[in-house]
């Protein structure tokens, strides 16, 4: 691959808790990544790459001109290097919860946007959240609404904390221990999912005051803890508010865990050689999990593949 490289991203914590003002973070994950690229002949997968930037040329000169105030393309460049065969060269998973589209969009906005606030530049609170806004509106032609944070993450390359809706920054994680016991790690659940009708259920299990309160009281409060926890360095505590986030999300969000993995998330809960948990928007993709003990976890998960994103 040519050309900068924009990675995925893995949302360690904050999975619709986000959308009610919980903390978030989020990481980059350069195992797997995309580069925009030109051919002239184009593979089956290049061909359908390029079809879909066609539509999203159109997609991004009507959203120029309704926020003119906010962000402006090379629209007729663009066009020309589609028409010339550009693709996006990715082996991000798409459907997989780690930022396909989101890398897709912040290698659009850094070789087309004009005027583009660059990652070089310091980067004020002001500036990350107007990039968040621009990215949202980009990446709403993939999946209906976007909090633009995948794009982010993608294009700056680096972790972000999210405070609050509109208190985010880039942030320094605790860097790995690579003879450490411990990891996080991702399972392939085998399955696509689709982030869009799985927020529309948690939207709609808000309406209900239980679940209203199980999210502020408990789903919302160990996500907190669990960001306070890994920044920090906390991990015998984190590792308990991992058990407990696990535990919620076991009991309060069913239909965004795949039914192959039921029984395996109680046995992490039950055995504690893991906790499993949401990789973003779930009902398909990676699920993430937890384990201070690697090898033990791999036993107990034998004949799954754990791809590893981060030592203790
Ligand atoms: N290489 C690519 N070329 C063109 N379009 C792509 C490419 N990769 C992803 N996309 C677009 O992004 C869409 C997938 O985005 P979607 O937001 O549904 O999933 P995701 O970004 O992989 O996961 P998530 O948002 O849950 O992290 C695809 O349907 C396609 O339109
Ligand atoms: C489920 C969700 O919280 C995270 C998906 O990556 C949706 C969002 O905040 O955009």
């Amino acid at each position: 691959m040519k050309g900068p490289l924009f990675y995925s991203k893995i949302l360690l914590f904050g999975e619709y808790g986000i959308i009610k003002d919980s903390k978030g973070l989020s990481i980059p994950y350069n195992f797997f990544k995309g580069a925009l690229k030109t051919d002239d002949n184009l593979s089956d997968e290049a061909k359908k790459s390029n079809d879909s930037l066609k539509e999203y040329v159109g997609y991004l000169r009507k959203l120029e001109q309704k926020e003119q105030s906010l962000v402006s393309f090379d629209l007729q460049t663009l066009e020309a290097d589609v028409a010339n065969g550009m693709y996006f060269d990715s082996s991000i998973p798409q459907g997989y919860g780690i930022g396909s589209s989101g890398a897709l969009v912040a290698a659009i906005y850094d070789k087309y946007a004009t005027d583009k606030i660059t990652v070089l530049e310091n980067l004020t609170r002001e500036k990350l959240l107007k990039l968040k806004k621009i990215f949202g509106k980009m990446e709403s032609f993939f999946h209906g609404k976007s909090s633009g944070l995948d794009p982010l993450n993608s294009y700056l390359s680096l972790p972000i904390l999210i405070n609050s809706k509109d208190n985010i920054e880039s942030t320094i994680i605790p860097s790995q221990n690579k003879e450490g016991k411990g990891a996080v790690f991702l399972l392939d659940s085998g399955i696509t999912g689709e982030t869009a009708p799985m927020v529309q259920i948690f939207m709609e299990k808000m309406k209900q005051e239980g679940f209203r309160s199980m999210i502020k009281n408990q789903f919302i409060k160990h996500t907190d803890a669990c960001v306070e926890d890994f920044l920090n360095g906390n991990v015998k505590s984190l590792f308990g508010n991992l058990k407990e986030l696990s535990h919620v999300v076991f009991d309060n969000f069913k239909p965004m865990i795949p039914s192959k993995f039921h029984q395996l998330w109680q046995k992490g809960i039950e055995t504690n050689d893991y906790y499993l948990k949401l990789c973003g928007s779930g009902g398909g993709g990676y699920i993430l999990g937890f384990t201070q003990d690697l090898e033990k976890a791999k036993k107990s998960l034998q004949g799954h593949n754990l791809e590893v994103v981060y030592n203790f």
